[in-house]
């Protein structure tokens, strides 16, 4: 109706018939549709049997995302509140006036301040993280460590103490029941990316089926964790300086106007703390550490420049230029999240290729595809070549809508500096203990996606040697 360029598809699963079937993931589907269609701004999809519109033009996609956001201030994946309570609340489900207050009373706890206190206790797990890989000897493996696994411990040890006040012990129990927990949401499997599909892409079914996203037993663990914590604070008066802390600050005020705020909230926004925040932050240091083990002259010069910094400046590590421009590459060449869904909440006018606007009606997606532009070599050139330095270059980031691994506009990622932090921390210590190697089972480049996975994934997982800096200079 729209007259635009459109992507055919196939009765009922119209271009999602590769999701169904697993044989490729959403981004990878977004992205080839991109590039069949060269130099039109946006092209018509169906996402299953609803249609959506892609949009190609990153300079639409920033305005979508900033100037005209009030057109589009909801995310268009859906979550059923009754089947997922605790995820409903997370705020990239919320819609409208409640996204916008529970955004206002979130954004506290990543101030730079509340930041700032964070440095020695991701420190602190630093340190565990060197240990546990000295005592591994990966060297000494033919295959290396399991990465994505090593880089998940890291981040499951660092959001659990940031976020319930609690160390997982990850790193010495390879059962440990949160690093568990973050499994069974995370993991890449056939029935976890049913679920997926299922949850936020066809309603219908899974009202049918009445299954929720987030499993059961997950649900009770993180009530159970939470509200013990809760309720030993409450009791004892001990307060940390931790993400449970300012939410039992806002539940207080609350009650001091008399308003609602309850552990159900409580809880569910420490969840959304760990959900959103370990796995995403694990795919990119463990993307990162894979790139650096491709390119001995980056480990070299992060090896300098971290040789210029004090020790005991766990804060300065966050102004290297270059390793700043590595991670900022890794998150170009592989974005955790590979797409943006986007609900038009307003009519929009929309300018056609041929001349004219036509009004884009209130309630179609609008999707943004992040992987293709950030691997289109008329944006990147040499796309697929992991060159740090292009992000030093003027202009070397691309036009603005063309690179967001964190999105971008009033609804940007809310961790995104936290999450900054503990990869570039995490990558930091592995760099200086240790020279970073690919063995026979570390994938080629450029890595293929895991079809299962709706984050980045590699086909086949991610491995390295870690070889001691002293031994490996020697
Ligand atoms: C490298 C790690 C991370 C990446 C790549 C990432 C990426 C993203 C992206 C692309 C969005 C959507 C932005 C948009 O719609 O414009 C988002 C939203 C969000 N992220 Fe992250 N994220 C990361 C880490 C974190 C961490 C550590 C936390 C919390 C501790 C977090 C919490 C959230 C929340 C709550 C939202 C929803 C924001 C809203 O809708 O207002 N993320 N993230």
């Amino acid at each position: 109706k729209l007259h635009v360029p459109w992507e055919p598809g196939l009765p009922l699963v119209g271009n999602y018939g590769r999701v169904l079937l697993q044989t490729a993931a959403i981004q990878n589907i977004y992205r080839d549709i991109y590039r069949k269609h060269p130099d039109k701004p946006f092209v018509g999809i169906y996402k299953f049997r609803k249609p959506a519109l892609l949009v190609r033009d990153p300079d639409l996609a920033k305005n979508i995302l900033t100037r005209d956001f009030s057109s589009f201030h909801d995310n268009a994946l859906d979550v059923d509140s009754k089947l997922d309570p605790l995820l409903a609340l997370n705020p990239f489900f919320l819609r409208g006036e409640q996204w916008k207050r529970t955004r206002a009373q979130l954004v506290p706890a990543f101030s730079s301040g509340r930041l700032r206190q964070l440095l020695q206790p991701i420190h602190d797990v630093t340190r565990e993280l060197i240990s546990y890989v000295r005592a591994e000897s990966p060297a000494a493996l033919p295959d290396g460590l399991d990465v994505k696994e090593l880089a998940a411990k890291f981040t499951t040890e660092v959001v659990s103490s940031v976020a319930f006040g609690v160390r997982a012990n990850s790193f010495r129990d390879p059962d440990a029941e949160i690093r568990r927990m973050g499994r069974r949401i995370m993991q890449a499997d056939a029935w976890n990316n049913f679920l997926f599909t299922i949850s936020f892409f066809l309603p219908t079914l899974r009202g049918l089926l009445r299954v929720s996203f987030m499993p059961k037993e997950v649900d009770r663990f993180f009530r159970k964790l939470v509200g013990e914590a809760v309720r030993h604070r409450e009791e004892t008066g001990v307060e940390r300086n931790d993400f449970l802390q300012l939410l039992l600050g806002l539940k207080q005020k609350a009650q001091e106007q008399g308003d609602e705020y309850g552990n159900e909230e409580i809880t569910a926004h420490a969840i959304t703390f760990f959900s959103d925040g370990f796995e995403t932050s694990s795919v990119a240091l463990s993307f990162l550490l894979h790139d650096l083990a491709g390119s001995a002259a980056a480990q070299r010069r992060l090896r300098e420049e971290l040789g210029r910094l004090p020790a005991d400046d766990h804060e300065a590590v966050l102004r290297m230029p270059f390793l700043d421009a590595c991670l900022m590459e890794s998150l170009r060449l592989h974005p955790p999240a590979g797409f943006l869904e986007k609900r038009c909440t307003s009519a929009y006018a929309l300018a056609l290729p041929g001349g004219g606007t036509a009004q884009l009606p209130a309630g179609v997606d609008v999707v943004l595809p992040v992987l293709a532009w950030h691997s289109d070599p008329a944006l990147f050139p040499d796309p697929h070549a992991f060159r740090p330095e292009r992000f030093l270059e003027e202009g070397g980031a691309g036009p603005r809508g063309a690179f967001v691994p964190f999105g971008d506009g009033p609804r940007q990622c809310i961790g995104m500096r936290f999450a900054q932090m503990q990869v570039k921390m995490g990558a930091a210590a592995l760099v200086r203990a240790f020279e970073l190697r690919r063995t026979p089972r570390s994938p080629a480049d450029p890595v293929q996606q895991d079809p299962k996975n709706f984050l980045a994934a590699a086909l086949g997982g991610l491995w390295l040697h870690f070889e001691p800096v002293d031994a490996a200079a020697a």
